[in-house]
């Protein structure tokens, strides 16, 4: 039996605030610290691992956390959502996203069909059209091959497929299978869709529009200012589109395009890159395999997920160790740093997963709740955020809690040696000098030399960011915002604060304004 009860109705929450708390500068240093970093680590998928040394935990505190997890069910209610269970309790909505990349438990019916099913039927019409796409079986009007694919999509269909493409842009290429360069557009202001128009050869691209719901106003905005321009270059617009929808949307009765692909209602926007959404697009540029590999990476940390005891759950702990910080210790953002260069829009990413599924202040019932949730999430790749806003962090007023990730080797595996290193080595000295920086600090005399230390990080390394790895580290936030969305009884997946802004938005377009609207809608010349 499932109770859904909140956070601060837990005993074992009441108890985890009686913890004493760890002095991290003290645990971190001489031979203890070096016993931390080297116990307090969880193996991943793909070669990865995740290390909570730097975290201020003891032996005390995690077992604290795993009675947090068993009286919250975190494993139960994972299995009641792979399962089929209605969990985005907002939408009365089924959260299959797992089942994209495997089957964690019972096949799932829902509107007649087996889900696992149609998730494969559609990965692999994806894999059948990119091949032919590639192959030169599907070309453009003039038989000749297209170069270029380009996503129009915003939100969870936009972030997530562009922040994994950049991700194996350069892995793809240095070990040939880089099949075409992606391009993106997404806001609504004209300069995106114009600028990436202007910097591609139209009649050798491929459109994809992605919109789960078929209905947002950017996407459908850009997706004319796309047709125009294929238009005015005369090319039949229907020859150069593909779809990326749910079968309900408007956009899946449309018969403009060469070919539509589909996800469901079960799959949050912001959860659907190992579904069509990011298949598509990563298909067409790195090709099938690619993907399929990426997918592994995903279903074998989803597996690990699975684990009921919190030091062999490297998800359930990240999440139970965040919700700590957050309720217990009172931190009010998350960092997400990234030394490596290929995740420059992973932060991007990680931020609206985060924020748009728990953002929340009712619970999953409605009811108003009693303590924080979500975290604001930021970042920036190393070592670029070091020269930047680390300063807050060394020595600012807020402790602001770290997520570093960060890899032995690079992806092109160019590099020189200046002063006897490797440009990836400084990467990764950095990474590793942060760290304890952060933890250990620094007395000076000179206060405002001083480092007091005691901000905690941990780091997921792995050897290379290849697909599997990425995936890996996907379904790592994936689950781990999930598991924190059930520590906080919130539910992580809809999204009602999105709008109210578009509500307005459409009524000063109506003109349809008073008050405070009105002299901001005049203020802007609409
Ligand atoms: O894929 P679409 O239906 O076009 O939705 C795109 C995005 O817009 C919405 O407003 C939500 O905030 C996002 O969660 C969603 O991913």
């Amino acid at each position: 039996m499932i109770t859904w009860n909140n956070l601060d109705k837990l005993t074992s929450y009441q108890e985890l605030a009686k913890t004493n708390k760890v002095k991290l500068a003290e645990v971190m240093s001489g031979e203890n610290g070096a016993k931390r970093v080297k116990n307090y680590s969880i193996p991943m998928a793909a070669g990865l691992a995740y290390n909570y040394a730097a975290k201020q935990v003891d032996e005390e505190v995690l077992a604290a956390l795993g009675k947090l997890a068993e009286e919250a069910q975190l494993t139960e209610k994972f299995e009641a959502l792979y399962n089929g269970e209605v969990i985005n309790t907002g939408e009365k909505r089924l959260v299959l996203h797992h089942m994209t990349r495997g089957q964690l438990g019972d096949a799932v019916e829902a509107d007649g069909v087996d889900k696992r099913a149609f998730y494969v039927e559609q990965q692999e019409k994806i894999a059948d059209f990119a091949n032919k796409v590639h192959a030169g079986e599907i070309t453009n009007a003039a038989g000749e091959k297209f170069t270029t694919v380009v996503q129009i999509g915003i939100g969870g269909s936009d972030l997530g497929p562009r922040a994994m493409y950049l991700a194996l842009e350069n892995w793809a290429k240095k070990n040939n299978t880089f099949k075409m360069e992606a391009k993106f557009i997404s806001n609504v202001d004209p300069d995106d869709a114009a600028a990436v128009l202007n910097s591609i050869d139209v009649a050798h691209s491929i459109f994809v529009l992605v919109s789960k719901s078929g209905t947002t106003l950017e996407t459908l905005t850009n997706e004319s200012f796309v047709k125009d321009a294929l238009k005015n270059a005369g090319l039949d617009a229907s020859k150069h589109m593909i779809a990326v929808t749910s079968e309900t949307s408007p956009l899946a009765k449309s018969d403009d395009y060469l070919a539509a692909f589909f996800m469901d209602d079960y799959i949050g926007g912001r959860f659907s890159s190992t579904s069509a959404v990011g298949g598509a697009v990563l298909s067409l540029a790195f090709g099938p395999e690619v993907f399929a590999q990426f997918l592994e990476g995903a279903a074998e940390e989803d597996k690990l997920a699975m684990n009921k005891d919190i030091r062999q759950n490297p998800e359930m702990l990240d999440a139970l160790i965040g919700v700590y910080e957050r309720n217990v210790l009172g931190y009010p953002s998350t960092a997400v740093l990234p030394y490596s260069q290929a995740l420059s829009r992973f932060p991007a990413h990680l931020q609206q997963l985060d924020m748009e599924s728990n953002g929340k202040s009712v619970n999953r019932f409605g009811e108003p709740i009693d303590y924080v949730t979500g975290p604001v999430i930021f970042g920036e790749p190393g070592t670029n955020g070091q020269h930047s806003f680390y300063q807050l962090l060394h020595q600012g007023t807020d402790i602001v809690p770290l997520q570093f990730v960060g890899f032995k080797n690079s992806q092109i595996g160019t590099d020189v040696v200046i002063q006897d290193s490797t440009s990836q080595q400084k990467l990764c000295a950095n990474v590793a000098a942060q760290i304890v920086a952060f933890a250990c600090g620094k007395e000076d005399e000179n206060r405002n030399k001083n480092f007091e230390g005691g901000r905690p990080s941990s780091i997921i390394v792995g050897d290379q960011l290849t697909p599997q790895a990425l995936g890996a580290l996907l379904a790592h936030f994936e689950n781990k915002i999930m598991f924190q969305g059930f520590v906080w009884n919130v539910n992580s997946f809809d999204q009602e604060g999105v709008q109210l802004g578009k509500v307005l938005a459409k009524r000063v377009l109506a003109h349809e304004t008073d008050g405070a609207l009105k002299v901001f809608s005049d203020l802007l010349n609409i």
